[in-house]
């Protein structure tokens, strides 16, 4: 089903809503954790919901390996499995399978691959990626089984792969079929041509879907040419629907990929560089195995209400990573989600506000030279 998706305020093409769901509402420009092996590595779900997390995302690619989707359904679907009770969107698999799976083989019916666990065979085609998806393990928000190319691409290669999703689209839908309490998004492809950005769009429209994702980017094209590539990319996509910009990113991502129109992100960086000992912050990352912070007795951030980032010193959190500690994990993979979601609620006030503009020129200046 489409669901309501209102736009409240916008500042140029920076916009501010909320998207209703069934399991919730979700305020937009929004940052979704990824929970990929049905968990957000290293955190509760009461961690997540504390750090003020409203969607979360599963992955079709790690849970039809293990422990499989038909386990996932007869434990009763993956809000249960996990106990997380809010909206859950999860990818169609495609773009796990190319980037983590051993041998896979790209034809017109289907993936086919082999476990980069153990190796077992597996294909995930459009119709099996929506039975996985919306039936097996339950998802809120489904996305369309498409091909992800590599950057950089040659033009044709780019066409091609366009033209593929487009069909595996189409086909996405005609198995996702009508359900009132779930959507399907559909996902544009192009590489960095915009004429191949405009054709995938012109396909996706024709068929019509309840959200629509920007793939292909942050994929090796770097900030820049990822930018100007959403200068054109987003707002060809519909202004009164979700707009999601796939596996992006870094705060200064959020904040340039929220300036040209996009609604939803999603990024393991947050978690993942928490575990390797980095620390996002309004002035830039951190790497709490720096020395500097051995007798540093301030918290990360003594106004925010997450206690990872207000009620323990940085020599403290220093010494858990040099120690190799878990709750250093622990915690810095909170803060991080925690400054990610602070991030959003402040861009999502000033869109509101109409501070935008000032917002992200501050941001800019603060976080121009330290790569956040
Ligand atoms: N930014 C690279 C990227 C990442 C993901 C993965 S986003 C994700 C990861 C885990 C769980 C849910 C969504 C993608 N997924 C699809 N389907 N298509 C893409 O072009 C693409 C590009």
């Amino acid at each position: 089903m489409t669901y309501p998706f209102q736009i409240t305020a916008h500042q140029g093409q920076a916009r501010t809503g909320v998207l209703k769901t069934p399991r919730g509402d979700i305020p937009t420009p929004i940052f979704m954790p990824v929970g990929t092996a049905a968990t957000v590595k290293a955190l509760t779900l009461d961690m997540v919901k504390q750090a003020h997390a409203k969607i979360i995302l599963g992955n079709t690619y790690h849970l039809m390996l293990r422990p499989t989707a038909e386990r996932v359904a007869r434990l009763g679907g993956l809000h249960k499995f996990m106990g997380w009770n809010g909206p859950i969107l999860t990818d169609s698999g495609g773009f796990q399978v190319m980037s983590l799976s051993k041998i896979s083989k790209v034809k017109e019916d289907a993936v086919t691959f082999q476990s980069h666990i153990d190796g077992s065979r597996h294909i995930l085609s459009p119709e099996r990626s929506i039975e996985i998806q919306a039936d097996l393990l339950g998802s809120d928000i489904v996305m369309q089984l498409d091909e992800c190319v590599s950057w950089p691409a040659e033009e044709k290669r780019a066409r091609e792969a366009l033209q593929l999703s487009a069909r595996w689209g189409l086909r996405s839908k005609q198995a996702f079929g009508t359900r009132d309490t779930q959507a399907l998004f559909g996902i544009q492809q192009g590489s960095t041509f915009e004429h191949l950005r405009r054709e995938s769009t012109e396909r996706l429209l024709d068929i019509g879907f309840d959200g629509y994702a920007i793939g292909g980017l942050a994929v090796g094209e770097g900030h820049e040419a990822m930018c100007e590539t959403l200068d054109y990319s987003a707002p060809l996509l519909p202004w009164d629907r979700p707009r999601y910009l796939m596996g992006v990113g870094k705060p200064i991502d959020l904040l340039e990929g929220v300036a040209r129109g996009v609604d939803m992100f999603d990024c393991v960086l947050p978690t993942r560089s928490g575990r390797h000992g980095q620390v996002w912050t309004w002035d830039g990352p951190l790497n709490m195995k720096n020395a500097r912070f051995a007798e540093d007795n301030t918290p990360l951030d003594a106004e925010s209400d997450c206690p990872a980032s207000r009620d323990y010193s940085k020599a403290y959190l220093h010494h858990l990573v040099k120690s190799e500690e878990i709750l250093g994990q622990m915690l810095l993979s909170w803060h991080n989600i925690a400054f990610f979601q602070a991030l959003m609620i402040r861009i999502r006030a000033a869109i509101t506000a109409g501070t935008f503009d000032a917002l992200r020129a501050d941001l800019l200046s603060r976080w121009k030279t330290k790569d956040a």
